[in-house]
Parts: C-alpha cells; sequence; structure tokens
C-alpha cells in the first residue's frame, strides 16, 4: 500500500485511521485485497495512531482556521459515490433510471420518490470493523468536517462532497440518555431503557442532521465551478424543518423561505426563522397545504426543495441511526421507537441501520415501531388495514404538532422500513402523550410532545408484552421540550379540557411569610420529614 504521508499531516492521520486486511463482509462480494483500490485512509494512514499520539499534535498556524487546515489535507479519492435512483425501483421502469446528487431533481420519471444511492460494493471494500474504527475514531475532534457526528460518517452520507463546500454546525452526537428511573419504576424493571436526544442539537430538533447535507449540497451547487442559479431554498413546515434550514442557511448566507401553517406551530419556533432572517409566509392552511403550495413553488422558481421529500435530507438523518449503534459498542438495540409525520424519519433510521448491516458493522437491525398522534394518524390506520388502503386524511390538532400531518409525503418509504425490520405502528390520544411526557420529565426529561407520542407507544406495547423488560429499547427524542413550553405549562395549570392531567405540578403560591411556607413544606413533605 503506497504511502504518502508526513509530519505536518499527523492530525489529519488521527481521523483516518489505518484500513484493516480487507477481510471480506459477509454478505456482499469483495474484491480480493490486492486489487482494492487507494483511498484516503489507505493513503493517508500507513499505520495505525495511537490515541496517545493526538497530544503531539501541532497546533494549526494561528492565521489558519479549521478548514483551511483540511483543504491544505485533501484526502485522495476514494473511488466511493453515491447517486438518486427511483424508489422503489419500478417493476416496468427503466433499471437505469438514476441521476447525478448534481441534478435538481425530486421526483422519478413516474412521478414516484427518489432515494440516494450507495456504490456499496466500493464502500464493502473495507470492513465492518474498519468503518468501525473509522467512524469511532472522529468522534469528539474538531478535525473539519468530522467533528460533526453527520460528517464523521462522510464516506456513508455524501462520499464526494468536498469539505469546503460543507455547511455543518458540529450536529449530531447527541446524548444517548440512559432512562434508569422511568425504566425501573415505570416500565416495570425495565433496565435496559434509553432515550437518543436529538433534539438536544443546534435549532432544537433533527432536522438538523438532515440539513446540514442538503444545505452543503446546495452550497456546492451555486458555488463555481457548478454556479448553479438557486435563488434560495424553500420548505413547507410545522416549525422544525424551517428552525434548521434558516439557521444552515444563514451560516451559509443563502436565502431560505419557509411556509408555516398559521396558528399551528409553537411561539419558539416561530421565531426562529423569523430570528435568523428567513422569508416566513404564515399561511392560512395545515402543513399539508403549506406542501402542496411549496411543491408547486420550487416547479415554478429556481428555490431549491428543503422537505425531506428531497431524499439529501434522510442521507443526514439516517446517520442518527449509525450513532446509536455506535454508542452501544456496535451492538445492535432490540426496538427503535421513532415518531412519525412526513415519515422520512422512520425510513432514515431504516437505512442507516441496514446500511451497517449490509457492510458489516453490525449483524442484524433492530425492530421499529412508527409512534403516531391518534389525531394524525394515517400511518397506524393504514398499518391497521393490513398495509391493504392508505387514505390520506386531513389530521386533527395535537400537542404534538410537528406531526400533525395527514398526508405524508413518505409513506412508502415508512412502509418499506416497517416491513423489513418487522415492525409496528402504534398511536397515542392526547392524553396518553402528554401524560407519558410529562412522567419522563419528573424522571429528569425535559420532552417535547412527540416523545411523549413515542413514550406513550412503549407504555401501551410493554402492556401488551410485546416488549419485554429485558429489552434493550432506544426511544428517540426528536426535538427539545424548551420548543413546546406552552403546551406542558396549560398540562401543569390542568387548563386542558377532557384530559385529566395526572402529573399536573402547578406551582405553589404561598404568602412570604416563614409560618406560611412552613405549613406548606410539611404538607408537602408529609411523612418524609
Ligand atoms: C419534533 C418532530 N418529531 C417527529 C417528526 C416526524 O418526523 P417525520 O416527518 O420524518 O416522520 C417531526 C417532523 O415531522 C418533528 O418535527
Ligand atoms: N415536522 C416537520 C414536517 C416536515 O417534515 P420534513 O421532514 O418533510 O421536512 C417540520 O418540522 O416541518
Amino acid at each position: 500500500m503506497a504511502a504518502t504521508t508526513h509530519a505536518s499531516s499527523m492530525s489529519f492521520l488521527l481521523s483516518h485511521p489505518q484500513p484493516r486486511s480487507a477481510t471480506p463482509g459477509t454478505r456482499l462480494p469483495l474484491r480480493p485485497a490486492a486489487r482494492r483500490v487507494r483511498c484516503a485512509t489507505d493513503a493517508a494512514a500507513p499505520t495505525a495512531q495511537p490515541a496517545a499520539a493526538a497530544s503531539t499534535k501541532h497546533r494549526r498556524a494561528a492565521d489558519e482556521n479549521i478548514r483551511e487546515e483540511a483543504a491544505r489535507h485533501p484526502a485522495p479519492k476514494q473511488g466511493l459515490s453515491a447517486w438518486y435512483e427511483p424508489f422503489p425501483p419500478a417493476p416496468n421502469g427503466d433499471p437505469n433510471e438514476r441521476y447525478s446528487l448534481d441534478e435538481i431533481v425530486y421526483r422519478s420519471s413516474s412521478g414516484g420518490l427518489l432515494d440516494v444511492r450507495h456504490d456499496m460494493e466500493a464502500l464493502a471494500r473495507f470492513s465492518g470493523a474498519y468503518w468501525r474504527d473509522l467512524f469511532d475514531s472522529r468522534v469528539g475532534r474538531t478535525t473539519w468536517p468530522y467533528g460533526s457526528g453527520v460528517w464523521s460518517k462522510k464516506e456513508f452520507v455524501l462520499p464526494e462532497i468536498d469539505p469546503d463546500h460543507i455547511v455543518s454546525l458540529f450536529e449530531g452526537n447527541s446524548n444517548l440518555f440512559w432512562a434508569e428511573r422511568l425504566g425501573r419504576d415505570h416500565l416495570g424493571g425495565m433496565n435496559d431503557l434509553w432515550v437518543k436526544h436529538c433534539g438536544i442539537s443546534h435549532t432544537g430538533s433533527f432536522k438538523d442532521l438532515g440539513m446540514t447535507v442538503l444545505v452543503s449540497q446546495v452550497n456546492r451547487l451555486r458555488r463555481a465551478p457548478l454556479s448553479r442559479p438557486i435563488a434560495g431554498v424553500g420548505c413547507a413546515s410545522t416549525g422544525d424543518t424551517s428552525a434548521a434550514l434558516s439557521a444552515y442557511c444563514a451560516a451559509a448566507g443563502i436565502p431560505a423561505i419557509v411556509f408555516l401553517p398559521a396558528n399551528r406551530i409553537s411561539l419558539e419556533q416561530l421565531i426562529q426563522p423569523i430570528a435568523n432572517g428567513a422569508t416566513v409566509l404564515s399561511l392560512d392552511t395545515d402543513f399539508d397545504g403549506c406542501m402542496r403550495l411549496i411543491r408547486e413553488v420550487t416547479a415554478e422558481l429556481p428555490i431549491y426543495l428543503a422537505n425531506s421529500l428531497n431524499s439529501l435530507r434522510l442521507e443526514g438523518q439516517k446517520t442518527a441511526a449509525i450513532e446509536i449503534l455506535q454508542q452501544f459498542d456496535w451492538e445492535v438495540p432490540d426496538w427503535v421507537i421513532v415518531p412519525g409525520g412526513n415519515l422520512g424519519n422512520i425510513y432514515a433510521f431504516y437505512k442507516g441501520f441496514e446500511m451497517c448491516r449490509v457492510l458489516g458493522l453490525v449483524d442484524r437491525v433492530p425492530r421499529l415501531v412508527c409512534a403516531q398522534a391518534a389525531n394524525a394518524n394515517p400511518l397506524y390506520s393504514y398499518y391497521k388495514s393490513g398495509w391493504t388502503e392508505f387514505q390520506p386524511q386531513v389530521a386533527k390538532p395535537t400537542f404534538a404538532s410537528a406531526i400533525q400531518i395527514g398526508d405524508p409525503v413518505s409513506v412508502d418509504r415508512a412502509v418499506v422500513a416497517l416491513k423489513a425490520t418487522n415492525g409496528i405502528v402504534e398511536e397515542a390520544t392526547e392524553e396518553e402523550l402528554m401524560n407519558a411526557m410529562s412522567l419522563a420529565d419528573r424522571t429528569g426529561m425535559f420532552a417535547c410532545p412527540h416523545t411523549g407520542v413515542a413514550l406513550a407507544a412503549l407504555f401501551k406495547l410493554r402492556d401488551q408484552r410485546v416488549i419485554g423488560s429485558n429489552e434493550r429499547v432506544v426511544v428517540v427524542s426528536t426535538a427539545h421540550g424548551l420548543k413546546f413550553s406552552q403546551s406542558k405549562i396549560d398540562y401543569h395549570d390542568s387548563k386542558i379540557e377532557d384530559m385529566a392531567c395526572k402529573y399536573a405540578n402547578p406551582p405553589v403560591s404561598v404568602k412570604a411569610d416563614f409560618g406560611a411556607v412552613m405549613d406548606v413544606l410539611k404538607k408537602r413533605l408529609k411523612g418524609k420529614l
């Protein structure tokens, strides 16, 4: 293996451990080691660097930033690539239909969905152990762009993009929270319950993971040599996609346009794109109406579509699945529960897990559960019909307002994910989701109502004994609870019509007087003093 290394490239080497001998994976045919192409990792790392070597890293020059430092050490070509293909492949369609990621295309020739496909044979030239080591070696670093939980898996995301085009806010690497008390005390002694806090993130939701990829690709398209005349990037949103789009566009200096359903998103979500300087249209319709409009507008104007209909988004979102595996030292959980709305994320999780299985990083995939609010449950109804009849609906208001979606664009993707993982769809009423959220809060979280939907699904599946107490379960928390404080205020005020707010904990108004305070505390702590 040729090695072109020198002392000053040390910092770069730390991000590229030496490939293992190309141990053939079990599922995909691998090329013999002798025919392996040289890749960045081959060329950059003749010998694996021990962790201690980090302390010998030379500080970069004071007048150089991390982007420039990365540019000084360009990764050699790896021979990896990705492109768009129809999803699912149309039975009578053109088997050769594919599009470069540099094309602006959201639909296949037959009007169906597209998916980003990777050259799996090229990826499989390296063993699962190699990819695990490489991804692990990048966690927690600042080396551009690998400090991001998404771009630390760049080879599985957008292998060909120039790091200089990447727009990253070092998203991902989110907390996998051990829900010790919730599992032990409230779910029949579960001791392996985890909450993946995707919402503890730059704009407070998992959308950051996908948006860094989409906006990076737009940045590449707008810059020389491609110089595509993209005037801005637009989305319809229930409040989280719009926040992420606005932040990433603001960071890149690209105009953002967001279509929001008036009075249907939280105040905190509304102020995010406003603060980031986006063009905010508040429309007198629901999310599905906004979605129809943005599709029409992006077909007419040079505005790039940022919703998850655009499969680029899912390439970033799938890294949350890979991160979960990584956080468990590449052990596969038994179940992963994801709240579903427009239904891109459930597919993204499947894609991340399945890619790791196919490439030998793990040997199986978890069972997936998609959890919907009963007030916005088109997938649940479809599932209950035995997948025979999908009926779009007019979604009713729900505290889980970000998933108030009746005609999800990625329904076909969700079905593939659920069928392939022996998955389940569950639903939660308003009372169930608010109680589940509030109980989680009582055990140290500050969950959003959508996480409440996923937790309520877990409660049901535990009651039905579908999920066992010894199984390892991950509940995906999709947004930060602080974005939905009004719903919590209403709950703790017991102000919600027809809802027994079982865990309401209103503040106690007390006279500022020692005796009055003592009376309240004695009553509250009765038997414990
Ligand atoms: C907080 C939150 N949770 C869950 C979802 C559902 O994700 P998806 O639309 O990919 O199903 C969304 C958006 O739809 C969201 O904003
Ligand atoms: N919850 C989403 C709804 C749109 O979903 P997307 O993933 O297709 O952008 C939002 O926050 O807007």
